[in-house]
Formats: C-alpha cells, structure tokens, sequence
C-alpha cells in the first residue's frame, strides 16, 4: 500500500492542508498533518454551531462504516494555547489511496477560538508517536502507526514547499523529490516527539558576509564569518508548528546580523524592517547540509502597514527543547522512518 497527497499551505505558510477521506459515502476534510502531536481530530456535525466559521464537519451518522468508541474521550492542549475535546469513533479513512478501515476519528464537541477562526482547516491528523494521544481510557495509534505494516515501506515523507503546494507520501521514497543522499539520524522518541539532534547550524553563508562587507582580501588569519558553529541542536521536526523555534543564543546570533532587528514584547519575538535582507539559516545532519534561505525567515507582516514584519527564527524559551518547525522542513526533503523499533529522520536536499 502507498498514498500521495498535496500539501497546500495557507497564507504565509502558515501552516499545511491535506485532503482526507473519511468514512463511506466519502467525507472530505483539509487536514494538517501534524508531525508534533497525535490526535486525528475533526470539526464534526457534535461541533456547536457558535464555534464552526466554515470549517467542513465531518459527521459520523452519515457515514455506514462508522462506530463509536463508547466511553472514549479525548482532550489536547498545545502550546500556544488552543485546545479541543470531544468524542471518539472509527472509520474508514484514506489518505491518498493509503486506507485503513478502524481508524481513531476524534469529534470536537470543542474547539478554541483560533481554531474556530482558521476557517480553512478542518482538524489534525497527528504523526507524532502514539504514546502522547490523548484518548482515554484507551489510547489510540496514529494513522501512520495503522497502516504501517501494510505499507510497502515503514515511512512517511513531507516535501513541504515555500507559497506552493507539496506533498505527503505514505509507504514509499520518491527519488525524483530530493537531489543528493539522503542523511539519516536517528530519533530519541520517549517524549512521543520526532526528536533529533542537528550536528551543527551556521548563521549567514561566508560568501554573501564577505562581498557586503567590501573585502577586497582576506587575511589568513581572518576568522571565518559565517559564524559556523559545530554546535548540535536538538529538538523535534514538527509540521504543527509554523516556525523554528531555536535556543536564544541561536536567536541572538541571527538577529545581530540584521541591523534593524529587535526582540519585540508586543510583537511576541523578534521583528526588522520587512525590506531587510536576512541571513540564511544552515543546518547539517550527517553529510547532508540544508540552507533555509533568509527570504524563509522573513516570515509575515506584523500589521496592515507592512513595515515591521516578524521573524520565522523565534525563541524556544521555556519550552525544553527546539522546534524545527515547517519553516525548517521546508528547505528539505523529509523522511520520517519507523519499523515499529528503532526510528529515524531522513533529510535531502531538493
Ligand atoms: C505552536 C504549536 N506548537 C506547540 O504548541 C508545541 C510545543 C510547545 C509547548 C510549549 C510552548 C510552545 C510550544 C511543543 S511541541 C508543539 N507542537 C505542537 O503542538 C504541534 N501541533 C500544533 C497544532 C496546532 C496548535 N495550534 C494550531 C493552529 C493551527 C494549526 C495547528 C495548530
């Protein structure tokens, strides 16, 4: 078994729908793929009225292959402080030609007010690690974690792209997505997270420092000014999560290089002059180097004058860890390996 299907982002890429079947007759919903957290849950026809702008429902009477998990209930809270609940159901639900029959639905008899506004998304489906779904009193596995074994290889694949569409694959590694080798790291998955640590990051690429500051020779002795550092970063590859969220020093040494950028309290981060030009953001795994070009991280305007915009770097502070969020993933080809024991991240070029 295989699946394919596009991966549309929002504006600012703010964040990545996919077209889900669920159920039979079909019920399409728009779904973000969520490599951060593992609930598959849907606005449904249980969502209050007061509480839907849009959204498709998915609604599990209509549908003659569904069945309620009785006493089941789940509930999720992420960090930036949206949440939902609801109930539970199985269904038959297809992702690019990828299916499985007995699949958690979780029904939002809840939802918070940013997603009651984000009118174009109609749920999550989680791929994080089935550890950290929420249903009780018995948790349920991932879609990934489903249909796994039928897959004609234990993986998924996000080629995720900057203002176009991309894709998620199921069960295959598609050559023509990615140029060079594919690195592989492997992933530390006791807090249910895709968990890795990146060799080493660099700020700003040594060329484009050097012709900006005019040199016309460089010393041997000149050191190197691409800020290279061999200093490993850890953290989770997260779809969920629109930015990169990277420890303050890496912050700190990102942001000196932009002359109009400060660290924003009302803001909520770091903001510059949207007409700067940013550095890029490089980042290796193994043999596999990949560059986030700084237009990336010029991420969106602050407000309606277009004047300040905010950066796509902000800090992880008092999270615990990194998030290498899609404006990370977006720079490469992704593939998220898991035989049921010992898993791993892949990354490509493309
Ligand atoms: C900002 C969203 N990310 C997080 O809260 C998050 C955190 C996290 C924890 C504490 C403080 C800040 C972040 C750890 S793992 C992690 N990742 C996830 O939670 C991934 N799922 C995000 C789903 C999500 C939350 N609000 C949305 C609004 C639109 C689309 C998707 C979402």
């Amino acid at each position: 078994d295989t699946g394919s299907a596009a991966a549309t982002p929002e504006q600012y890429d703010i964040q990545y729908l996919t077209p889900v079947s669920l159920g039979t007759p079909p019920q399409i919903l728009n779904l973000d793929f969520d490599s951060g957290s593992s609930d598959l849950w849907v606005f449904s026809s249980e969502t209050p009225a007061s509480q839907v702008k849009g959204q498709a429902q998915y609604n599990p009477s209509k549908s003659s292959t569904s069945k309620e998990v009785s006493g089941a209930t789940w509930d999720i809270s992420y960090g930036d402080g949206s949440s939902s609940s609801g109930n539970v159901y199985t269904d038959v639900v297809n992702v690019g030609n990828a299916t499985f029959a007995g699949q958690a639905v979780e029904t939002a008899q809840q939802v918070s007010s940013s997603f009651t506004s984000d009118t174009n998304n109609d749920g999550l489906l989680g791929l994080a690690f089935s550890t950290i779904n929420t249903v009780q009193p018995e948790q349920q596995k991932t879609f990934f974690d489903n249909i796994r074994d039928d897959l004609d290889s234990p993986v998924w694949t996000a080629d995720l792209k900057h203002n176009e569409p991309g894709t998620y694959n199921f069960g295959f590694i598609d050559d023509s997505l990615y140029t060079g080798k594919i690195a592989y790291t492997d992933v530390d998955s006791s807090d249910g997270f895709w968990m890795i640590t990146l060799d080493s990051y660099s700020v700003g690429s040594s060329t484009s420092n050097l012709s900006s500051r005019a040199f016309h020779h460089r010393p041997s002795t000149f050191p190197s000014p691409s800020d290279s550092a061999s200093t490993p970063l850890t953290g989770i590859a997260d779809t969920g999560t629109t930015l990169a969220l990277l420890p303050d020093s890496v912050c700190t040494e990102y942001y000196s290089q932009v002359s109009s950028a400060a660290n924003s309290q009302t803001a909520g981060g770091y903001v510059f002059d949207c007409d700067a030009t940013l550095p890029d953001f490089t980042y290796t795994v193994g043999s596999t180097t990949i560059t986030i070009p700084g237009e990336y991280i010029n991420y969106a305007p602050v407000d309606t004058t277009g004047e300040q915009c905010f950066g796509g770097i902000q800090s992880d502070a008092d999270i615990g860890f990194s998030i290498f969020g899609d404006i990370a993933l977006k720079a490469a080809f992704v593939v998220f390996e898991d035989d049921g024991s010992s898993p791993r991240l892949g990354f490509a070029q493309k």
